[in-house]
């Protein structure tokens, strides 16, 4: 669309003579290593950003668990992502994970299966990774930092099993973002004390002590082995968001 008024430049100055603006548009001759320039990528991450708020916008309430990608349909923690995702889902929450294997797929299932919104927001990963069969709905992102916005924007809390680094870094982002009140009222629940123990010990023992974080930090988190405790504390703060 170009709008003239008044007696500016013509909206052609400039440009090349003699072609309109959409032929030079449908002409696909050219240099194209542009689409691997950063100004294009730039628009491939405002098109995650569109299609991630157009189509998590409506989904309601959510809570996004986290946890491990490597573990098998008989670990321990694979139980307590079904029985979470069921909880969740019976107490009207979508659940939102990473779409992957592992614990994300517990999580995912056990939602599904209770009849509740299962959703899943993967990650395109240097080798073969693809959503897992128990999702309602899924969104497969190219970009980390577009994606991890997303699990923080559109869920009210994190549940987070045993994991790895990718765990780890969602659940050390989510701490920051409310230690540093970029994010309020988002509970955060860590599952498996054995799994989790060690490293808040160590965090007590040597973060707080050393006085690199204070006691409210750890507040924020709890710890606790009992899926129904989980789902009890975000249904608590739905409560309070609510009230
Ligand atoms: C390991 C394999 C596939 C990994 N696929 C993933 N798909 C989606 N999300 C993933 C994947 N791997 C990691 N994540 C994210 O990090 C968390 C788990 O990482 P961890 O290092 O295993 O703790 C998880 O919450 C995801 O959001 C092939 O089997």
């Amino acid at each position: 669309m170009t709008r003239r008024t008044g007696h500016g430049p013509r909206p052609t100055a400039g440009r090349p003579e003699g072609s309109t603006t959409d032929q030079r548009l449908l002409d696909s001759r050219g240099d194209v290593g542009w689409v691997h320039t950063d100004p294009w990528r730039v628009m491939k991450m405002q098109a995650e950003f569109v299609e991630g708020f157009n189509d998590l916008a409506e989904i309601g309430p959510a809570i996004s668990v986290f946890g491990s990608a490597r573990i098998a349909v008989d670990h321990p923690a694979y139980d307590l992502g079904l029985r979470v995702g069921a909880g969740l889902a019976d107490a009207g929450f979508a659940v939102i994970t990473g779409g992957g294997p592992g614990a994300m797929e517990a999580a995912n299932k056990g939602a599904l299966e209770a009849g509740g919104q299962s959703i899943g927001l993967g990650i395109e990963l240097p080798w073969e990774a693809r959503l897992n069969d128990h999702l309602s709905f899924g969104l497969n992102f190219r970009y980390f930092f577009v994606r991890k916005m997303m699990f923080v924007k559109y869920s009210q809390g994190y549940i987070v099993l045993p994991g790895g680094l990718g765990t780890l870094d969602e659940l050390f982002e989510a701490m920051t973002l409310a230690q540093t009140k970029k994010i309020t009222q988002f509970p955060i629940v860590l599952m498996g004390t054995e799994h989790w123990s060690g490293l808040l010990d160590w965090m007590r023992g040597s973060m707080l002590d050393d006085a690199r974080i204070k006691q409210s930090d750890l507040d924020m988190l709890t710890l606790t082995d009992d899926p129904d405790e989980a789902v009890a504390l975000m249904v608590a703060a739905r409560d309070r968001r609510r009230s």
